[in-house]
């Protein structure tokens, strides 16, 4: 298994009394699904160790306080209200989709019902805003602001994924739109949002938002490229999960939109409702064969490096800059 940075193990010491203290405001029927969602207890409510998730959003929230030289814990407000908001958004999409697993555990309205996860994640959202506008310091408004915006790019590009599932023809320049709104919006708001909260000048905060805007396409190029080969021990997710949803990720996308004859075969065995379980290893195949492994293992290499660029307009002092860098590399790198 890929390693996660130091930054992101410490990350969950810092944040964690915070989130608790934030989620535990909820009333007890919303706060037992919430916590179980977060990790923190099992189906019965008994508490458990497994940290739930990455936490790399609360990460890049913290150094984004350090990028303008204010300490980490000043951006705690915003570390919490954007892994809430992370929350929030994977409660909801695991109904959308139907997923039954998340985190190598049953998926949350598999255990309570749709209707309480719907409400815990509703109740997720609430808390992520409430907890930005307490925040002391001059930039609350501004990163609450933010965040709503974010938010509502994450349900444009929900909707547009939604969309998609009901189309034949995208291109791949749709798709990367798709994925900058559902995906790369709220990493470029968690790259950000601690230099926000500190007041620091737009110049600042709209280069860590650029750098976190490309560093989230190649996060989901990644994403997209472990849900066809990832490894299911790692990934928490069984086997060839995208393509047995007949999800539009992007590197079946690059694919269908390849100027191959492989493409065509492709696009006739994706859209056969009666695809045999047997069939998603000759769609695995094709989708390699037609270049979409390739090109998106490329474009997530290429856009890590536009993300880079993006950190030397900032002039970081070098630390944070190192930092981000490194977090970006476990992004390409990372296996779940
Ligand atoms: C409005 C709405 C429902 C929007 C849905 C948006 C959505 C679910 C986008 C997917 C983003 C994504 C790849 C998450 C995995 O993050 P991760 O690998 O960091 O997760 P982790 O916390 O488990 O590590």
């Amino acid at each position: 298994m890929t390693t996660v940075p130091v930054s992101l193990t410490d990350v969950r010491e810092l944040v964690d009394g915070a989130l608790r203290a934030a989620v535990g405001r909820l009333d007890p029927r919303t706060y037992r699904v919430a916590a179980y969602h977060l990790g923190w207890t099992d189906e019965e409510g008994r508490p458990r160790k497994t940290p739930a998730g990455k936490a790399l959003r609360p990460a890049l929230a913290l150094l984004s306080a350090r990028a303008g030289l204010a300490p980490p814990e000043s951006a705690l407000p915003g570390a919490v209200a954007v892994e809430l908001t992370h929350a929030f958004s994977l409660l909801h999409d695991d109904i959308m989709d139907g997923d039954r697993t998340r985190r190598h555990r049953p998926a949350a309205w598999t255990v309570f019902g749709e209707a309480s996860a719907i409400l815990a994640g509703d109740a997720l959202l609430a808390l992520a805003v409430e907890v930005l506008l307490e925040a002391p310091g001059q930039g609350s408004a501004r990163a609450a602001r933010a965040l709503t915006a974010t938010t509502r790019r994450l349900i444009t590009g929900q909707a547009l994924d939604m969309d998609f599932e009901t189309r034949r023809q995208i291109s791949v320049d749709e798709c990367l739109a798709m994925a900058s709104d559902k995906t790369a919006a709220l990493l470029a708001c968690s790259c950000s949002i601690g230099a926000v909260l500190d007041g620091a000048p737009e110049s600042l905060s709209d280069a860590l938002d650029a750098f976190g805007a490309d560093l989230g396409i190649a996060f989901q190029l990644v994403d997209d490229l472990l849900g066809i080969w990832g490894d299911p021990a790692t990934t928490g997710k069984p086997a060839l999960s995208d393509l047995r949803s007949r999800k539009m990720s992007l590197p079946i996308v690059a694919a269908l939109n390849a100027d191959r004859p492989e493409a065509a075969l492709l696009a006739e065995l994706y859209a056969r409702p009666d695809l045999a379980e047997d069939d998603l290893e000759q769609v695995a195949a094709l989708v390699e064969a037609a270049g979409g492994r390739a090109w998106a293992e490329m474009e997530a290499e290429s856009r890590i490096q536009r993300a880079a660029e993006h950190l030397v307009s900032a002039r970081l002092p070098e630390p944070v800059r190192a930092e981000f860098l490194h977090i970006a590399d476990f992004v390409t790198r990372r296996d779940h």
